[in-house]
């Protein structure tokens, strides 16, 4: 019961370590890397608290050492889903009366668990499983995963302190309840902390969740359900499964308990997803909420009064880090006539100092795309852009997938702005840059605009005031997230919320008070104190 009002201490960003040679952090996830390296895990899927294994099981191997197993998980089948949910549902009145208090201090405690026991098993699950490199595991698997913990709490308890007006004899208040029924959070192979955000932030209202990661990240979503575990998370409030997409969709998108989906991911999959869901409508016993960041086509727009290094560091970076498998990836880069050839130079200069190869070897900057498909994908790109008329691969270009999913940072200049790899989202190490004729700035401008579907990350590199201004103007709707003089990519919980629009989303923005109540049904209460006794105005009453 309680007796006070809570508060918790508004969180800073958890600082990103170095791992420089001779530190101690490096040591440690070093030590970590080969202890995960020297066992075979056998990954169960978790529901209702318990350890749920099937014998069909599917191999996990770094995309980077494709030889090398790291262990395997338990596949589900429909009935598992529909396990999860009744575990979910099962647990549900118990967490919504669960205190903030207490359901707060299992949330700090996983973040603090990462931070401190966890951190080295964090960053080398993500570094193996997905193969990122030691800098991008940590900014993801650790900082980010942890912000977003820690700031939604913050967030959450703020939310709590908002209370309507009440007038004389009158006392109102709004209860922020969690949804009637179950969420989905479906999550992508990307980022650790993205598949640890979708679940934990509906949780944290006071929802019951069905937890479906992608294949290629079920070695990091374990880990990280186990920590939950640890923190105290009560059985049955997050369910972890590992279905295929489609019989996810096809039983969870079916129930009527079905209150909400949190999903990250490509759009194809989320459009098929509303549209399940639209045609399902009159089944459910609440109008489900709908959430979903997508894909992006992400762009860097370089005036000519821009600062060459500056540019080359933002595309070198913004297209090419953990292989240009953000969302935010730079893929698409307008270079003015004035200083393009240069652009050009410097950034494939920059790129053939990149070395790539396993994340286990700290001074490889570029390690594999994440599995098979991805690959084939990219490199179909690449294969087509080889042979196109007024194309030209300037960097890059070779690709093997003997040792691992290996692709060389690829840059491929077009003279046509409309050029297939201008629009479509590849998900790769591949930037695709145009020349325009500087003078023509402000319709370059518009053809950024309307080049694409998506409307997810951009920058403007500009020194004139004028020009940025222009940009932001015109760009208005072209980016959810908009940068100046950076890279598109590597926003930061609490300091930059995420998210895009159009083609991108629902822009929900993770991390932030707008992405909370989503997974939150208000109830406003109202109190008279004396209530009226007599039904008549006294207008009615005779002079
Ligand atoms: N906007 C953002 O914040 C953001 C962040 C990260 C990734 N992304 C996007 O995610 C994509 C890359 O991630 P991915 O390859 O894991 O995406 P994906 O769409 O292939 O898979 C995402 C999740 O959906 C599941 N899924 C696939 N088909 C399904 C279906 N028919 N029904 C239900 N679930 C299904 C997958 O198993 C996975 O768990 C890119 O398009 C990227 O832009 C967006
Ligand atoms: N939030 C990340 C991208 C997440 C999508 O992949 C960034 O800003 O780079």
């Amino acid at each position: 019961m309680h007796n006070a009002y809570f508060d918790f201490a508004a969180p800073g960003n958890e600082p990103v370590m170095s791992f420089a040679p001779g530190s101690p952090e490096r040591a440690a996830l070093k030590k970590q890397l080969a202890a995960f390296k020297s066992q075979e895990m056998d990954i169960p899927m978790y529901i209702g608290g318990k350890e749920v294994r099937t014998g069909n099981t599917v191999d996990i191997r770094p995309p980077h050492e494709i030889k090398h197993k790291l262990g395997h998980f338990h596949q589900g089948t429909a009935s598992h889903v529909t396990d999860a949910i009744n575990a979910a549902l099962k647990a549900r009145q118990q967490w919504a009366d669960t205190p903030w208090e207490h359901r707060a201090g299992i949330f700090l405690k996983a973040a603090e668990l990462l931070a401190t026991k966890y951190r080295a098993h964090t960053n080398a699950a993500t570094m193996l499983g997905q193969s990122k490199n030691a800098y991008q595991a940590e900014i993801d698997s650790a900082c980010e995963l942890i912000d977003f913990l820690r700031f939604n709490v913050h967030y959450l308890t703020e939310i709590y302190r908002q209370q309507p007006v009440s007038s004389p004899g009158v006392h109102n208040r709004l209860e922020y309840r969690p949804l009637e029924g179950f969420v989905l959070a479906v999550t992508p192979f990307n980022f650790s902390a993205i598949g640890g955000n979708l679940p934990t932030s509906a949780a944290m209202c006071g929802n019951v969740v069905v937890w479906k990661p992608a294949n290629t990240q079920v070695y990091h979503a374990s880990f990280f359900m186990k920590v939950l575990m640890e923190a105290g998370l009560p059985d049955g409030v997050i369910n972890l499964v590992y279905a295929d997409g489609p019989t996810i969709g096809d039983v969870c998108f079916a129930h009527p308990d079905f209150a909400g989906i949190h999903f990250t991911g490509s759009t194809g999959v989320f459009q098929t997803m509303w549209k399940t869901i639209g045609n399902n409508i009159a089944k459910y016993k609440t109008y489900p909420r709908i959430v979903g960041e997508t894909g992006g086509k992400d762009f860097v727009m370089v005036h000519q009064s821009a600062d060459v290094d500056t540019v080359v560091t933002a595309l070198a970076r913004g297209a090419f880090e953990f292989q240009g498998q953000k969302c935010s990836a730079a893929s698409r880069a307008y270079l003015p006539s004035n200083i393009a050839d240069e652009i050009k130079s410097k950034l494939a200069a920059t790129l053939k100092t990149m070395k790539m190869g396993t994340t286990e070897d700290f001074s490889n900057f570029i390690n594999a795309v994440i599995d098979e498909r991805s690959f084939d994908k990219i490199t179909s790109y690449i294969d087509n852009a080889k042979k196109a008329d007024g194309v030209e691969i300037i960097a890059g270009g070779n690709y093997s997938k003997t040792e691992g999913y290996f692709i060389e940072p690829t840059v491929i200049a077009t003279n046509d702005p409309t050029y297939v790899t201008m629009c479509e989202e590849i998900f790769g190490p591949v930037l695709t840059v145009y020349t325009y004729d500087a003078a023509k700035y402000e319709e370059t401008l518009e053809l950024v605009d309307r080049t694409s579907t998506y409307a997810l990350t951009g920058s403007i590199i500009a020194q004139d005031r004028y020009a940025v201004e222009l940009a932001t103007r015109k760009l208005v709707n072209a980016a959810g997230n908009f940068y100046i003089n950076d890279k598109p990519t590597g926003a930061v919980v609490g300091q930059q919320p995420f998210g895009g629009a159009r083609a991108s989303g629902t822009n929900d923005k993770a991390g932030s008070q707008l992405n909370l109540y989503r997974w939150l049904s208000a109830r406003t209460v109202k109190e008279t104190l004396v209530p009226p006794a007599d039904y008549r105005y006294p207008f009615l009453q005779e002079a």
